[in-house]
């Protein structure tokens, strides 16, 4: 049977500038489980951790100490050629920033996380079609991104975390920059994503995601640390 369980991290640290005057535990001796088919949401003050112990369960940065599996796979100590691969083939990410390229078009934004993948540019297409066709960009495609609202331009973002078909979005303080408008559409967009059964983690501040129906469960962070159970 398919394991319920997408991640399991045990014990996680991250140390930076160890040994100098400037070293900062970012997370210290973290433990968490996230489930198939979740929302869960990280909050804590500024500072507390959440964005790093978030780049750590997205293959993006690497523990000081612990473990972590995901879909049952340590990537902890992965060499850098197979952290990527797990993190492009199982994650979508959501910046607070969008971090798009604004020169270049919807279509070819969508696409960067695909590169240097070995796919086929129309196969590349074809995908970059269906993701903008479901978030209603589909007359956009060759528009250049700083010629879009910022309510197509967070769509486009979505697009770009939807085009290697993940199966967790991991979205870092996705509402900081949207009014109320936006950021209730963007909950409906990843309600809908969960519905499909994606599993999402969301680091933020926001009151209004804490009380989102989308929202399983909340962990709260201190000082890199996790308060309280954070296993299912
Ligand atoms: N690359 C780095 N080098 C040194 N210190 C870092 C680095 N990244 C994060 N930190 C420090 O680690 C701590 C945790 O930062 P982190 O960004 O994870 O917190 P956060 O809870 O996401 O904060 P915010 O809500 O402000 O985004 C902070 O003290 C931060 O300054």
């Amino acid at each position: 049977m398919e394991s319920t369980i997408l991640i399991d991290a045990a014990g996680v640290s991250k140390i930076h500038n160890r040994g100098k005057p400037d070293e900062v535990a970012a997370v210290r001796d973290a433990s968490l489980r996230v489930r198939r088919g979740e929302t869960l949401v990280l909050k804590g003050p500024s500072g507390s951790g959440k964005t790093s112990l978030l780049s750590l369960v997205g293959c993006m940065a690497r523990p000081s100490a612990g473990r972590i599996l995901v879909e049952g796979r340590d990537v902890a100590k992965l060499p850098e050629r197979f952290l990527t691969e797990v993190r492009r083939s199982t994650f979508g990410f959501i910046f607070q920033q969008f971090n798009l390229v604004r020169d270049l078009s919807v279509q070819d934004n969508v696409l960067l996380p695909l590169f240097p993948l070995d796919t086929r540019l129309a196969e590349m297409r074809r995908r970059a079609a269906a993701v903008l066709e479901k978030l209603s960009l589909a007359g956009k495609s060759q528009r250049k991104v700083r010629q879009l609202s910022g309510g197509e331009q967070q769509r486009v973002a979505i697009a770009r975390a939807l085009i290697n078909n993940p199966r967790i979005l991991v979205a870092d303080e996705p509402t900081a920059h949207l009014d109320s408008r936006l950021a209730a559409d963007l909950l409906d967009i990843l309600s809908g994503l969960k519905a499909e059964g994606k599993t999402i983690l969301i680091a933020t501040h926001d009151p209004y995601i804490f009380e989102h129906p989308l929202v399983d469960r909340s962990i709260e962070m201190h000082d890199g640390r996790i308060a309280g159970a954070a296993t299912p």
